[in-house]
């Protein structure tokens, strides 16, 4: 069909028609319509807008349609008796299941005169009035001074116009979901009020209050756009079923940060990096694997990233590194953690990084789960248009089809999502010009808005309006000449370049880019020492997969590196050249997945692999108490030989199964209970198969290469718990040991030669006794 349920539009079928068109207590306004026909296609964005505008006449009247040509709703087109598209038929509140509704002949194509010709059919309604639908009629003076006796609203709008104008009634249905304000209508013929209040202006709106006492609303233009948003922002007037929004409850609000003021007419740049960290680091964590139309919208969305963010040099160090990183993927698909490996910077590219965590300033909510990040999307994406407009050679699609591309594939409101594709695919082809793609973010935003003003989505500190209000930029605001509201787009594109431009942002609330950069060495400073550790076990394993080509010895002949960084990087090669000669013979367990390459595009990338002091210190102190560990080599020991026994049985299985997956997921288990059971034997409690090693474990012997991973992962669990194995939680060092030998070795020959000392003895005592 021609609409979805995003437009605003009830959709028709059999299964509802009955309860939408028959004893409602709303009226209905029906499009009958034929998808393939030309006149509906043209049609439909007026109704479509129309929908929109009386979006707040809801409980009133709703705005539906049913697509004829469908043949599931060829019946209900020929029950009402359908013989033309597009067809309009206006159907009262409570109508009878035989009534064929009232056609619309000739009707206009144009909101304005559709949106009034449903105000007549609104009052050609009989007795009783539809309890739904407010009083339409003008007032009287004598009912205006006993309205206070019968009411309780705290605001009494009253707007004075001619019998001809409709803005009166427009505004009455346009706050049909709004309480503590009525609005009525006054015609200027009503002279008693008229004198009382001092009218001179047709139309004006006056708040009327219970003492009398009256004041003219003060607005940019005296038509229905702008009375209804001055009338819905009035003191305590609130949307129906929502809490009325309190200053105070705000700055002690209920989430568990604490409050930070802010300037709403302004864009923090917290805010852009939380909607950064959330959306690199959590919304994409969702994708282990990223690939096909993923992996082509993560890449454009890093690119104008990249190209248009204007962040602190610390984070746009990042985001350039991450984009070249991404450029040089040849293959077609990356895992999520070797992605996130270079967000968190783990080559430690020189001042580069992301903050952690999310501050929202401009985007705090009012409660934890209204604003932020979606929010900080919008605003991010608005700056980037801005960004990219003013460059002013680049592709006026580029940001639009990168966050199209960002929110089809990523976004986490998966409903979001579909409606922001059908916007894309309505008119994103349009967009030719650097301005115009600024323009359709901000439009489509407000279609946005406008869709979801009211919903339990809304933050009712942060109300849903089309932006920007006549109060931000009075001249985005226009009088049309027929009336009605308009937009002044060349006003509204110079006020969003300055809203979004990169000089505006603010830095309040950031965290300082020094200690962004420690947190970030001291987090790799463990990083790497887990992974020295690791390697020390892969080691071990390598040699107990492939004891002839890696020979035992070859760790004790290691040479002292001469300094800590020499350590690591000698400790980095040895690996790589060992693993070349093992039995895993390509480069399975490859430390980062990221290549040099990639890092030459960043200043000063050369001193990435520089560890830092802390780490090669430690790195010293591992190696000389491997010296001092005996009893940690005999655990290394008995489990290369536990090793060694399963690789061989595992290589045996491994040639005879290979292309078998199903079985050598088998395999993997029980070689996993094998080894459980070889670590039983020496004293340990069998631990999780669970080890996360996939990063390393790339490449088409993926298989292979886990069951290798299953003993370096045991490994490495064995060498945390057993490096410093103890018994009873002794450590036992050589000395103590050769100890215990000599002591043993001693108290046993005591005890020979005590026995032999008794034995000649008694053997001499019975001599004698045996003599006569
Ligand atoms: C692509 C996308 C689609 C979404 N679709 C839906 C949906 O279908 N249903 C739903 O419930 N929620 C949807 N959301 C979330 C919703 O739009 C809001 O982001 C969310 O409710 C938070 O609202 P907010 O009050 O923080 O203001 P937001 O609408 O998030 O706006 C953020 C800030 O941008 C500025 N702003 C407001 N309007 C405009 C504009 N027209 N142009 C430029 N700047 C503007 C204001 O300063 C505002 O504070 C979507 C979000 C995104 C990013």
């Amino acid at each position: 069909g021609l609409y979805t349920a995003s437009d605003q539009i009830v959709l028709l079928s059999q299964q509802n028609v009955g309860s939408v068109l028959v004893n409602s207590s709303a009226a209905t306004v029906v499009e009958f319509y034929a998808s393939w026909c030309g006149h509906c296609i043209s049609f439909s964005p007026i109704y479509k807008k129309l929908a929109r505008d009386i979006k707040e006449w809801k409980p009133a009247v709703n705005i539906a349609a049913v697509d004829c040509a469908a043949d599931e709703n060829i019946q209900i087109c020929m029950n009402y008796k359908i013989s033309g598209y597009p067809t309009i038929k206006f159907f009262h509140a409570y109508s009878t299941a035989d009534s064929a509704g009232v056609p619309y002949r000739g009707f206009s194509r144009d909101v304005r005169n559709l949106r009034q010709r449903i105000i007549d059919s609104l009052e050609s309604h009989g007795e009783p009035w539809p309890p739904a639908c407010p009083p339409l009629e003008p007032t009287s003076e004598t009912e205006i001074n006993n309205f206070f006796e019968t009411n309780t609203v705290q605001h009494l709008a009253l707007i004075f116009e001619d019998a001809k104008s409709y803005i009166g009634r427009e505004v009455i249905l346009d706050l049909l979901q709004f309480e503590n304000v009525t609005v009525r209508r006054v015609l200027n013929t009503e002279s008693g009020l008229v004198a009382k209040l001092g009218v001179t202006e047709f139309p004006s709106c006056y708040l009327y209050y219970p003492d009398g006492n009256f004041t003219r609303l003060r607005v940019n233009f005296e038509a229905r756009a702008f009375y209804s948003y001055a009338l819905q922002r009035l003191p305590g007037v609130i949307r129906s079923g929502k809490p009325p929004p309190v200053t105070m409850e705000l700055v002690k609000n209920s989430t568990q940060e604490p409050w930070r003021p802010f300037d709403r007419s302004r864009v923090y740049m917290a805010d852009l990096e939380s909607a950064l960290h959330h959306s690199l680091r959590v919304e994409l964590a969702v994708q282990s694997v990223i690939k096909g139309d993923s992996m082509i919208a993560l890449k454009s969305y890093i690119s104008v990233l990249a190209k248009y963010f204007p962040g602190r040099p610390v984070v746009m160090n990042l985001l350039k590194s991450l984009n070249s990183w991404l450029k040089n993927q040849t293959v077609d698909q990356i895992s999520y953690k070797a992605f996130k490996e270079n967000v968190d910077n783990t080559a430690q590219v020189p001042d580069a990084a992301l903050p952690e965590g999310v501050r929202w300033v401009g985007c705090q909510g009012s409660q934890p789960h209204f604003r932020g990040y979606p929010c900080g999307v919008w605003t991010l994406f608005h700056v980037l248009t801005v960004q990219a407009s003013n460059t002013g050679d680049s592709d006026p699609q580029e940001v639009l089809t990168a966050m199209r591309n960002y929110i089809h594939s990523f976004f986490g409101c998966r409903y979001c999502a579909d409606h922001f594709e059908n916007m894309a695919r309505e008119s994103l082809e349009v967009v030719n010009t650097l301005p115009s793609s600024v323009l359709w973010l901000w439009s489509r935003h407000n279609r946005v808005n406008n869709r979801i003003a009211g919903d339990l989505s809304e933050d009712p500190y942060f109300p849903k309006i089309q932006w920007p209000s006549p109060e931000v930029c009075p001249s985005c605001h226009m009088l049309k000449d027929n009336g009605e509201h308009g937009w002044n787009e060349n006003q509204v594109l110079t006020f969003l370049g300055s809203y979004f431009s990169s000089s505006r942002i603010l830095l309040d609330y950031l965290e300082d880019e020094n200690k962004i950069l420690k947190k970030q060495t001291e987090k790799h400073s463990h990083k790497l020492e887990d992974s020295l550790a690791q390697k020390h076990i892969e080691r071990i394993a390598r040699e107990a997969l492939d004891p002839i080509t890696t020979p035992v010895e070859e760790e004790e002949e290691e040479e002292e590196p001469q300094d800590e960084t020499e350590a690591y990087e000698e400790d980095n090669e040895g690996g790589e050249d060992k693993l070349a000669a093992s039995d895993i013979k390509d480069k399975a367990f490859e430390q980062t997945p990221r290549t040099n390459a990639k890092l030459e595009e960043v200043p000063g990338h050369q001193q990435a692999h520089k560890i830092p002091s802390i780490i090669g210190m430690r790195l010293k102190q591992r190696r000389q108490q491997e010296d001092i560990v005996d009893l940690d080599s005999f655990v290394n020991q008995h489990f290369k030989a536990k090793a060694l026994q399963l690789a061989a049985s595992s290589r045996v299985k491994q040639r005879t199964l290979q292309t078998k997956v199903e079985q050598e997921h088998r395999q993997e288990l029980s070689l996993g209970m094998e080894l459980d059971a070889g670590l039983g034997m020496i004293g340990l409690q069998p631990i999780d198969t669970d080890l996360d090693l996939n990063s390393i474990y790339q490449g088409k012997r993926l298989k292979k290469r886990e069951l290798a991973g299953q003993y370096i992962g045991k490994g490495v669990e064995l060498f945390q718990r057993g490096h410093w194995i103890s018994v009873l939680s002794i450590g036992f060092s050589n000395v103590d040991i050769s100890l215990c030998v000599i002591l043993y070795a001693v108290s046993f020959t005591c005890l020979v030669a005590m026995y032999i000392f008794f034995r000649n003895r008694f053997r001499r005592r019975r001599v004698k006794i045996a003599l006569p």
